[in-house]
């Protein structure tokens, strides 16, 4: 399913096992397991699910359309694009980017759609202004003969949602935006999508076994922690999430904000970079290598890739040398990987055996547990955002002085 190598993170020498043992992982993962066992956090207990029929009438439609922000788009689009990177019948729909959302819309027929309104709170402005400019546009069509699926808890969409009689469908309220990817929020639009969600799941839980575990070299979610967590300590607080794998472009950003949010706080926190190879080797492995001694590597690297050829170098050392595609781009992560250590920069491998659902599932659910492991050791409520809020009062302040309607 899913392997982690932590070797070169203690092979460069900055953190040893000692350090690691010197960790009070212990309470930390009683605290996360309490919160978990207790209902506080919901995370867990919905990749138990067994109910998916629920999403059994979204079917059958060319275009699914996803609006959403944050926590209620990126795990979907995470999931779409690593398993479906070779189809094109999803669109997503998140940034306020006129030009962005505009030429989406302007290509899609929504006839043949089923859309998605993701909000948890029913009031981000993004998800708002994009529903409006879907009614709009529904509101010039003679009818409409797609479908409209809210999934929210309240707020604005939720009150619009009842108004018009669209279906509504809820996430649980102990499971934070960006910790639901495995409800409603991701398995519906994903399973309209043509996934199978229920290997998502499967691949959830094999990875919660693990993560079950109180043996800190059994349980990779906890070991990640605090391998990072101790990097933190020592300076390194950069973590660079480097995958060999383009499709796994999206389960960056979204990794980006479930540790940006969940760890920046109160002036503790690391902060995720991401990046793609073997092309970053060629612009940003320089400053890794030689930079600020600010960062840890996690490498994320499949065994096999879904598509391969056969390639002929007809000169190398005067010899012909043939070798597969995949070949020549492990070589070039395993090369790094090596330059890195004897530099001495540390480093962490996740191999998956290839990019599929259930590995998603795993890996999406391990980032989770880390995550939530992370929060107890640097002790903060790893669960909440407080300080984006200020700047959504601001903003909506400025809005209202838009109004181009004036007084009236
Ligand atoms: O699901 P929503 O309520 O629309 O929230 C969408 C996103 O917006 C907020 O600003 C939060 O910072 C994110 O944590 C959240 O995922």
């Amino acid at each position: 399913m899913l392997s982690y190598d932590y070797e070169n993170a203690l092979r460069v020498g900055e953190v040893s096992f000692e350090d690691i043992n010197g960790v009070d992982f212990t309470s930390a993962y009683s605290r996360l397991m309490e919160k978990l066992d207790n209902g506080v956090v919901g995370f867990r207990d919905v990749i138990y699910n067994e109910n998916l029929d629920e999403y059994k009438f979204f079917n059958g439609y060319k275009n699914v359309v996803v609006v959403g922000m944050g926590g209620s788009i990126l795990g979907t689009m995470a999931i779409y694009y690593a398993v479906s990177a070779f189809k094109n019948n999803a669109y997503f729909i998140d940034n306020s980017d006129p030009e962005k959302t505009l030429s989406i819309l302007n290509k899609i027929d929504l006839n043949d759609s089923i859309i998605y309104i993701v909000s948890k709170s029913g009031n981000t402005l993004e998800t708002l202004v994009n529903y409006y400019l879907i009614k709009k546009k529904i509101g010039k069509l003679n009818s409409f003969k797609g479908k409209i699926v809210f999934i929210t808890n309240d707020g604005k969409l939720k009150r619009e949602a009842e108004k018009n009689n669209y279906e509504i469908l809820s996430i649980p309220e102990n499971v934070p935006g960006r910790f639901s990817v495995f409800t409603a929020v991701g398995l519906a639009p994903l399973y309209s999508l043509g996934t199978d969600i229920s290997k998502i799941l499967k691949g959830a839980r094999e990875m919660d076994k693990l993560c079950r575990n109180e043996d800190i070299l059994k349980n990779p979610a906890l070991l990640n922690g605090v391998i990072h967590y101790l990097y933190d300590k020592k300076g390194r607080d950069i973590s660079v999430i480097m995958s060999y794998i383009e499709s796994l472009r999206y389960f960056g950003e979204w990794c980006k904000q479930l540790i940006g949010e969940s760890l920046g706080k109160r002036g503790e926190g690391i902060t995720p970079l991401l990046s793609i190879g073997a092309k970053d080797q060629h612009s940003l492995l320089q400053l890794y290598m030689d930079g600020k001694k600010d960062k840890i590597i996690t490498f994320i690297v499949p065994k096999k890739y879904r598509l391969d050829e056969e390639i002929v170098f007809e000169d190398i050392d005067d010899k012909e040398v043939c070798c597969m595609l995949s070949d020549i781009i492990k070589c070039e992560q395993e090369a790094t990987e090596i330059a890195l250590t004897n530099n001495g920069i540390p480093n962490v491998k996740i191999t998956i055996d290839e990019v599929n659902e259930e590995a998603l599932g795993a890996l999406m659910y391990m980032y989770e547990m880390q995550v939530g492991f992370m929060g107890e050791l640097y002790n903060l409520n790893t669960y909440n955002q407080p300080a984006v809020e200020g700047e959504k009062k601001i903003c909506w302040e400025l809005i209202k002085k838009c109004d181009r309607y004036g007084s009236k």
